[in-house]
């Protein structure tokens, strides 16, 4: 059977309507690309209880609330995934790049320049159309 994974993802959005990217290292699944930052949910927590600590691991926030977005599952020829993903407006502390990942703060208008994963499309999609 494939490998299956549940994972939590946060559109993180500042007040100047930026959204928070990180670079996959090259060789990572899906390498390369450029996704919303966030990780594997683990057996004993909740989505959110993961949201929380892969983003402080990740990019140094700090969530104070999100709320559902949307909710993907997606097939890769190596891997099953599914995406729980959450907005993120309430954050405290500055973004890094905890894992030595390029990370940037990118303007929703910009978002559609980049290469992500196949799964993100409606993520993308979503985001243009409900916060741009
Ligand atoms: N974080 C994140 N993962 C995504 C996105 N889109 C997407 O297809 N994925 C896939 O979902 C899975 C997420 O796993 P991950 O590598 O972030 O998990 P993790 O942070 O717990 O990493 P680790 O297992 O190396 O500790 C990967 O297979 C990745 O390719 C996205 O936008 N963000
Ligand atoms: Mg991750």
């Amino acid at each position: 059977m494939q490998k299956r994974v549940h994972v939590a993802v946060g559109v993180i959005i500042n007040q100047d309507k930026h959204i928070l990217l990180a670079k996959r290292h090259g060789h990572l699944h899906q390498g390369g690309k450029w996704e919303f930052p966030g990780g594997k949910v683990e057996a004993n927590e909740t989505v959110t209880e993961a949201l929380i600590r892969e983003l402080k691991e990740e990019v140094n926030l700090d969530v104070t609330a999100s709320s559902p977005f949307m909710d993907i599952s997606h097939d890769y020829p190596d891997k099953h995934v599914r995406l729980d993903i959450h907005l993120v407006k309430d954050f405290s502390n500055e973004a890094l790049g905890l894992e030595n990942q390029q990370i940037r703060w990118v303007p929703i208008y910009n978002l559609a320049e980049f290469d992500f994963p196949e799964a993100n499309k409606p993520i993308v999609d979503k985001i243009l159309a409900e916060l741009g």
